[in-house]
């Protein structure tokens, strides 16, 4: 299983404060020797951690392959192409969320994402789709002829942390989620489901599977055992760990549970 270590989160840190350190550039060296086969990164439009100078550097410098999730805003398609990263990540957008929240609606956007893929082929740039697990956005995915599609895992990582996390007790945003026991357990269920028809119809079309979004070190198993996954990236939780075990210990953690 191939892990992309999302970065964002370093920068989360640096924008805290507005200054010049954690800096994300300092995290290349120690994702490689660690094990790391990626770095992701998201340029949100509003720039609320990784900036266009960080995404050139990391791009520049980074001996593993970067993956660059960007929403099809004109300006930042732009910007993707200039800067040329192994692979785009398209992903949606919205001004209000704390996090991505769902995948693209294909469906809604497909003439516009089209133009978009085109134009990230044209740059020779590889373009995934970050999806929701559904027949529907597979089928589209495979239409508009990405090389990958990323699933969204949100919806099985939320249930998860409802059920057997503290998280029903904290401050949190997923309030949609407060269900019962029994409730959980059966969205959980389908949500496991979803993933897997999803894998594995698109796998069966030629799709390349990833998968990512609230992923961590107590949830991983149960994506570990969808043979057609083949690649996770993950951010939060392996950056959050770190704060506590460094960053090169996170990450080995983190590939020894997805290489099982
Ligand atoms: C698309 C995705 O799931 C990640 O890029 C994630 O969004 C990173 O964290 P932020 O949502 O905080 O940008
Ligand atoms: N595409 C998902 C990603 O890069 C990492 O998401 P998260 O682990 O930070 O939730």
């Amino acid at each position: 299983m191939l892990l992309g270590v999302n970065i964002d989160h370093i920068a989360v840190l640096r924008e805290a404060r507005k200054i010049n350190d954690p800096n994300p550039l300092d995290a290349l060296s120690i994702c490689k020797l660690s094990g790391a086969d990626q770095i992701t990164i998201h340029l949100r439009e509003d720039r609320r951690h990784i900036h266009d100078n960080d995404a050139k550097a990391i791009i520049e410098q980074s001996n593993l392959p970067v993956n660059l999730e960007c929403s099809i805003n004109e300006d930042i398609i732009d910007i993707v192409c200039k800067l040329k990263p192994f692979r785009a990540t398209l992903v949606p957008e919205n001004r209000d969320e704390v996090t991505t929240e769902g995948g693209l609606d294909l469906e809604k956007n497909f003439d516009r994402i089209n133009e978009t893929i085109e134009k990230l082929k044209k740059h020779e740039i590889e373009v995934s789709l970050f999806i929701d697990p559904t027949t529907k956005s597979v089928e589209l995915s495979n239409m508009l002829e990405a090389d990958f599609i990323e699933l969204h895992t949100g919806t099985f990582a939320n249930v998860y942390a409802m059920l057997y996390s503290n998280l029903s007790n904290t401050h949190h945003t997923i309030k949609e989620l407060e269900l019962s026991k029994e409730e959980l357990k059966n969205k959980l269920d389908k949500s496991l489901e979803n993933l897997k028809n999803a894998s594995n119809f698109a796998s069966n079309l030629g799709l390349k599977v990833a998968a990512g979004h609230g992923l961590n070190y107590q949830n991983i198993d149960l994506i570990c055992q969808i043979p057609e996954i083949i690649e996770l990236n993950i951010g939060q939780s392996i950056i959050a760990r770190s704060v506590f075990t460094g960053l090169s210990k996170a990450i080995t953690d983190m590939k020894e549970l997805i290489s099982k």
